[in-house]
């Protein structure tokens, strides 16, 4: 090689050197830009703090925005700042991350798991939420590649696939508008095509597709595990259709339909049930004061939702500087509840709905006062009851089918049932927020919506009068879509409680027949 020639070649490794430099260098200014501007995004001017944090936190998709910034967006950023000369920087901003608690992996898992729970309670298309037009709210900005791409795989890997094809295609088709600017995830580009391909060949079995995506992967990356095994699965499958069959078989993937899951208990989260006329005939409101001096000045609205079994609505009953109190002092001491469901196709999921706690009437007064009002306005001893249980739904939090009182069908409750205290007799639900759209509380068997009111009671029994469990009372929490919501729980026991609320020889003994040995 001559001179010449070897100076040509040394210049295109030089080149190939600060090319390289320059895309690492890129790829952290990217990742600095890209968490700047969420940072930015989230600081509206104008607005105070929890003004701000309540905005983001009240709409599905500005929460889950805000959940991704703080977990896959700042492992982008903090990869990027790691090298010297940007570490000082990077130990700063994690200095100030440690003194707060931020959202984790779990978080985003919930709540990317939340959009189909709301997808498939309130009947929206995948697009709608990624568009960030989910019917009923306010917009917001669209979901990134990213953002797409982490719902579609949680969907994926709970066998949602039709659904999670949506936003899977879109997240492609995103990732490439986005790849000029930001190509921090164009290593994970194969990854994502190979969730796509999982969810293209499990939704429709459409070889053809599978593996044209497959094709693409092996280009990118060779040694993808799994890769071979699917292109040879996707070859034969097709090696060994008819024309006929093949045809069929290649028809574009079937579009996803909004009435995936349209079970009675959907359709009353949705409002779309109303009770028999047989049963309005029967809803009245009258101001009750069962002669009760305190009362008798501030007699208590109250609303007959539903007739036998009767379930009452109860209006200001608390006022919003109690709420307020009994809000601020459990904040500290809720705790996750989880729930194991089982998904549409019949595997278990773990899913978070909500934060729960049972308080003492000795920690605060507003609990203990909260306590004394649930009795005077029941009419029944709080001296049998549980504390008060307050919990916290947030965005798609929800309750599902169950029964309050303990002696439950499988009999799995029994051994909570005291016998100097008797089942859980009757409900008394305080409303602590309207919910802006979703939440409301259901009653599939009696087809009973009731919406959340601030400061209103749902107040209803358990047990028939002789003691028996009123099956008819089962009840739900539906997701919440936007806002969010707080109930408190007061349950009433069965002992000490005939003085008020006689108990009978037959389930449905009126009050005057009722026999006192
Ligand atoms: O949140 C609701 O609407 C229902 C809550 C409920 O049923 C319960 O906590 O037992
Ligand atoms: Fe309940």
């Amino acid at each position: 090689m001559d001179d010449l020639e070897s100076l040509v070649v040394t210049e295109q490794e030089v080149l190939k050197i600060l090319r390289d430099l320059r895309n690492r260098e890129n790829l952290k200014l990217d990742a600095a830009r890209e968490y700047a501007q969420q940072l930015r995004h989230n600081s509206e001017p104008g607005t105070d703090e929890s003004k701000r944090a309540e905005n983001i936190f009240r709409h599905p998709i500005n929460a889950f925005h805000f959940i991704t910034h703080h977990t896959k967006t700042w492992e982008a950023l903090r990869e990027g700042l790691r090298d010297p000369a940007t570490r000082d920087s990077l130990a700063k901003i994690q200095d100030l991350k440690n003194s707060t608690k931020f959202p984790d992996d779990e978080d985003r898992i919930g709540t990317a798991h939340a959009f189909w729970r709301l997808q498939a309670t309130y009947k929206f298309h995948p697009k709608d939420v990624f568009n960030g037009r989910i019917p009923n709210t306010r917009p917001t900005p669209p979901f990134t590649a990213r953002e797409a791409f982490i719902v579609g795989q949680k969907q994926a890997q709970d066998s949602n696939f039709l659904s999670a094809l949506q936003y899977l295609e879109t997240a492609v088709e995103r990732y490439h508008e986005e790849n000029v600017l930001r190509p921090w995830h164009g290593g994970r580009l194969v990854e994502l095509l190979d969730w796509l391909q999982f969810a293209v060949w499990h939704s429709s079995r459409n070889a053809s597709r599978a593996l044209e995506i497959s094709l693409m992967i092996q280009q990118l990356q060779p040694t993808m595990e799994n890769l071979e095994h699917n292109i040879k699965t996707y070859t034969d499958y097709r090696a060994n259709l008819t024309e006929e069959q093949r045809a069929e078989v290649d028809l574009p993937p079937k579009e996803y339909k909004e009435t995936a899951e349209d079970g009675h208990y959907e359709r009353l989260c949705r409002g779309e049930l109303n009770v028999a006329p047989r049963v309005h005939k029967h809803q009245r409101c009258y101001l009750e004061d069962y002669k009760n001096p305190v009362l008798l000045l501030q007699p208590i609205k109250t609303e007959v939702a539903h007739v036998d079994p009767d379930v009452f609505v109860l209006h200001d009953v608390f006022l919003d500087s109690e709420i307020k109190r009994i809000r601020a002092v459990s904040s500290g001491v809720l705790k996750r509840a989880n729930v194991i469901s089982k998904g549409t196709t019949g595997q278990v999921t773990s899913s978070r709905i909500s934060k729960t706690a049972f308080l003492a009437d000795s920690r605060d007064p507003s609990i203990a006062s909260a306590s004394s009002r649930s009795g005077l306005v029941s009419n029944l001893d709080p001296k049998n009851a549980e504390p008060l249980q307050v919990n916290n739904y947030g965005i798609g939090g929800m309750y599902h089918s169950h029964f309050d009182f303990f002696n439950d069908p499988d009999g799995h409750g029994l051994h909570l049932i005291k016998p100097d205290q008797g089942d859980r007799m009757a409900t008394f639900m305080v409303y602590m927020t309207d919910v802006e759209v979703g939440g409301a509380t259901v009653f599939p068997r009696i087809n009973l919506t009731i919406y959340p009111e601030k400061g209103s009671v749902a107040f209803w029994f358990n047990l028939y009068r002789d003691g028996v469990p009123d099956i008819r009372t089962l009840h739900s929490g539906c997701p919440v879509l936007a806002g969010s919501k707080w109930v408190a729980n007061k349950w009433y026991h069965e002992v000490e409680q005939d003085k008020t609320r006689l108990c009978g020889l037959q389930p449905d003994s009126p009050q005057e027949e009722v026999v006192l040995l």
